[in-house]
């Protein structure tokens, strides 16, 4: 019996027309089979590309991905496969071809994902990395108005934290900062420490957006800034600031709002700005970063962001690092990625919160400006 031969129609998806099931079970088994000619014969006579058997979920992408056919792989894409589905395991055709460890037929599928953000952020649209959330955790207003609390977790894990809720309404707890991430600022600290400021013997003028823990401040400090602006807009945020004499420290100066309204018009300019702010998304995210050429001091300031959009899926992660690098370069910047191993970091560090950073890997962005800055 041929692998084409074990495929059975699922009756049980009785939502959907007969012959539209029997055309994708087609499709399924010639790409089980590996005949690339029945594959485009099928697509040819309008087989679904986007349909997900009901178990496991795979669609034609991901059976391309695992034979590994990059012909088989841009025959299914041009017929409308979707490149972020996923499976009942949450994986998407990317995961199976990094499984595989083939790196082309996974290049292939995140260049389609990078095609379709890229259109559907010209559409201002959905997208995978865009997940509208009207809870806390993603709408900006919704958690200025929410209570955070400051606590230590069981492992002994600093962590500043809001209530949430999930897809069915129930209350989560999601990590507004967390301790597990102090090895990523840590590093984000030390590669930004190569900025320099445009006058020699000047000191760094330091711009932190999102104050959260503290950490990449206290990291800051100790570069001896001439100027270190925190904006901050949280009331919570900023009690707790304020109970901890951040207003007393070198060079600090707090700008009590959100970046949207603090950098309003302003002319300032900063040798280092850090990013990190919370339930934002990337259209906010890139917001910010057309800001970039009028608040950054010139080619030897540097910038980085906390980069986690994404960071529940490989394929995802991947994409949203790649479209970041593309807009910032649309912008007159160039970036270089660090990859920083956090896996050892995430081991105790969720209990009973969202998990919003699952990548063993994190890939840290450095930005600089490559033209001077006008007048
Ligand atoms: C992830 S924490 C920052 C953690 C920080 N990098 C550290 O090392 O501890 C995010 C912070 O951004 C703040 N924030 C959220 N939205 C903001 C906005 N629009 N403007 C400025 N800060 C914002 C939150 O109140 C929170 O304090």
């Amino acid at each position: 019996m041929s692998a084409a031969d074990e495929l059975v129609l699922d009756t049980a998806d009785d939502a959907l027309p007969a012959e539209l099931l029997e055309s994708a079970a087609s499709l399924h088994s010639a790409l089980l089979a590996h005949d690339l000619d029945a594959v485009k014969a099928a697509l040819a006579d309008g087989a679904p590309a986007w349909y997900q058997s009901p178990d496991p979920g795979w669609g034609a992408l991901h059976y391309a991905a695992e034979w590994g056919s990059e012909e088989a792989v841009r025959a299914v894409l041009d017929g409308g496969a979707v490149w972020n589905a996923v499976d009942k395991l949450g994986n998407t055709a990317g995961d199976i071809a990094i499984s595989r460890n083939d790196a082309s037929t996974y290049e292939l599928i995140r260049d389609a994902g990078l095609r379709s953000e890229l259109l559907l952020n010209l559409l201002a649209s959905h997208s995978a990395i865009k997940v509208e959330d009207p809870t806390p955790a993603g709408d900006l207003e919704s958690f200025l108005a929410s209570r955070l609390v400051y606590r230590q977790d069981a492992s002994g894990q600093e962590v500043c934290a809001v209530t949430a809720q999930d897809a069915d309404g129930r209350d989560i707890e999601v990590g507004v900062m967390m301790g597990w991430e102090r090895r990523i600022m840590e590093e984000t600290a030390r590669l930004l420490s190569a900025a320099e400021p445009p006058e020699e013997g000047d000191g760094l003028r330091v711009l932190n957006v999102g104050f959260g823990l503290g950490i990449i401040d206290t990291l800051f400090q100790s570069l001896s800034p001439s100027k270190h602006t925190i904006i901050e807009p949280h009331p919570d945020v900023l009690a707790h600031m304020d109970s901890t004499g951040w207003g007393s420290k070198r060079g600090v100066d707090i700008r009590r709002g959100k970046w949207q309204d603090v950098l309003k018009g302003g002319e300032e300019r900063w040798d280092v700005i850090y990013f990190d702010t919370f339930s934002e998304d990337y259209d906010d995210l890139r917001e910010f970063f057309a800001l970039l050429p009028s608040i950054l001091s010139g080619p030897k300031a540097r910038f980085s962001f906390f980069n986690g959009l994404g960071a529940t899926n490989a394929l995802f992660y991947d994409v949203a690092t790649h479209l970041a690098e593309l807009h910032l370069s649309q912008l007159g910047l160039s970036t270089q990625w660090d990859d920083v191993y956090v896996a050892q970091d995430l081991e105790d560090a969720w209990e009973d919160s969202r998990q919003y950073f699952t990548m063993e890997w994190y890939k840290l962005p450095v930005c600089w400006l490559r033209r001077a800055p006008e007048g």
